[in-house]
């Protein structure tokens, strides 16, 4: 139980000191607590103190570190979106309460880094350790800005200034199901390229903010990796998705002293937070309707909240005096959230084109068989159509990495008998090529040595 003071001054009074602290080791979880002076009035000093308590499950004093972060929260999350449920992480919060640093990181050091680089890390490592499964993972990067979605891994960004890239438009297909409208999905093989990936689509944010001329960040994004796994020979695909997403800041516009652009966005950013506390309210209170139709970012994030998603919602709080009012509303809209129950479901079925190919495969054996049974032997000699067909089945064969591929070839004995010969001249020729090699290696590496005596 942790008891920091923060020490503020003001013209009326020399020093006011706001006290908050942090307790994890509640049996029902974790809270926060403000101790905050009541406020001066009319220039008297009023020495009341008020107490606000709010609970979680984890509260995070400033002390706690990157990894602690990602340790507690994003690793399960991870954990379940290999097992093949949604996730979506999110941070919520104030401008300049550190959303970005705790999602994306800050750039300092290398422990600096945020939820979404860790997080990339953790599942390739699982991906590579995992023999038992074959996984395909593709990345999207979506940023709204004034209500209009834009595709942050969009090569065109690079030249253009944000307004005039083609737009990233939602389509609700007849299941009410949300497709994402000329939104790039690159497949990434292993972690540099998801690397690669964020960091193309953080260097568009950035250019299209100082574009912008934006002081920070005023819009919402939402980065997902999308993972396919599979057991090798099998047609059942587990898809899950897991949305890592830094909202824009959450003050309330009447507060600032805002005009043009800036005044435009903050409006827009009050409108899509008002929508979704309205989302959540109507979730938390069980409602029959709930507008997630009312902004894109409630549409796109329709799964996350109240849908087939394992959700974790972070709020970032700045305890200041002057932060005050928005570190607890940030709290009341948190415990609003915790409110929402998800049920996420195992995202596993039959891939079409998986299922086809075994069915044929089934197929063709099962007529194999009943050739054998039933058929007699072919005598003709195999047409030159047949062996170049022969000739890619054994090529296809060799190159699949799938350990349960097969080389289907019938009971025909002319092309089992030809597809002997082809491996015999393939595994021939590799051997002819080794002593080559060999020796080349030999006389790069070592010049000088005899190479009749190292071959003996
Ligand atoms: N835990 C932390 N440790 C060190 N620096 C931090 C931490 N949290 C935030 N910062 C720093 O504070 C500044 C503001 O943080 P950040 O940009 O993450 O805020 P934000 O909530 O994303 O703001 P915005 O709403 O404008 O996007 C940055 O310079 C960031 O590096």
């Amino acid at each position: 139980n942790k008891r920091q003071v923060l020490t503020i001054t003001s013209d009326l009074m020399p020093v006011i000191q706001v006290v908050y602290s942090v307790n994890n080791d509640e049996a029902a979880g974790a809270s926060v607590e403000f101790v905050v002076p009541k406020d001066l009035g009319d220039g008297y000093v009023n020495n009341k103190l008020e107490n606000y308590k709010f609970r979680f499950r984890r509260v995070f004093d400033q002390t706690a570190g990157q990894e602690e972060i990602f340790e507690t929260i994003a690793q399960p999350v991870a954990d379940r979106v290999l097992a093949g449920y949604n996730g979506t992480i999110f941070a919520y919060g104030q401008t300049n309460s550190g959303k970005t640093f705790t999602i994306t990181g800050g750039a300092r050091s290398y422990g600096d880094r945020g939820i979404i680089p860790r997080t990339l890390s953790y599942l390739y490592q699982h991906i590579i350790q995992d023999s038992t499964m074959v996984y395909t993972t593709h990345i999207s990067y979506l940023e709204i800005y004034n209500n209009v979605c834009y595709d942050l891994l969009d090569r065109q960004l690079e030249a253009c200034r944000l307004e005039d890239l083609p737009t990233v438009t939602i389509m609700h297909d007849s299941e009410q199901n949300i497709q994402l409208r000329n939104l790039s999905i690159q497949q990434s093989a292993n972690e540099e390229e998801a690397l690669n990936l964020l960091f193309l689509g953080d260097t568009h944010r950035m250019t299209a903010e100082t574009l912008l001329n934006k002081a920070s960040t005023r819009s919402h994004c939402i980065f997902t990796v999308y993972l396919c796994g599979r057991q090798p020979g099998s047609a059942t695909v587990r898809r899950s998705k897991l949305h890592l997403v830094d909202l824009a800041g959450s003050e309330r516009v009447n507060k600032m002293a805002l005009g043009g652009q800036l005044l435009t966005e903050a409006k827009y950013i009050n409108v899509s937070l008002h929508y979704l506390e309205q989302v959540i309210i109507s979730l938390s209170e069980s409602r029959a309707h709930i507008p997630y139709r009312n902004s894109l970012m409630t549409s796109v994030l329709r799964d996350s909240l109240g849908g087939n998603c394992m959700t974790t919602m972070i709020s970032t709080i700045s305890v200041d005096k002057t932060n005050l009012k928005e570190s607890m509303s940030t709290c009341r809209f948190a415990q609003r959230v915790a409110l929402i129950k998800n049920e996420a479901v195992l995202n596993e079925e039959e891939d079409p084109v998986l299922l086809i190919a075994r069915l044929k495969r089934e197929n063709q054996s099962l007529r194999d068989e009943l050739a054998m049974v039933t058929g007699e032997p072919r005598q003709e000699q195999l047409t030159q159509y047949e062996i170049q067909k022969l000739e890619v089945q054994v090529k296809d064969f060799l190159e699949d990495t799938d350990p349960e591929a097969t080389l289907a070839l019938g009971t025909d004995l002319q092309k089992i008998r030809r597809c002997f010969t082809l491996l015999k001249v393939l595994s021939l020729s590799a051997t002819q090529c080794l002593p080559t090699v060999l020796s080349q290696l030999i006389r790069d590496k070592a010049p000088n040595v005899d190479l009749y005596s190292t071959a003996r």
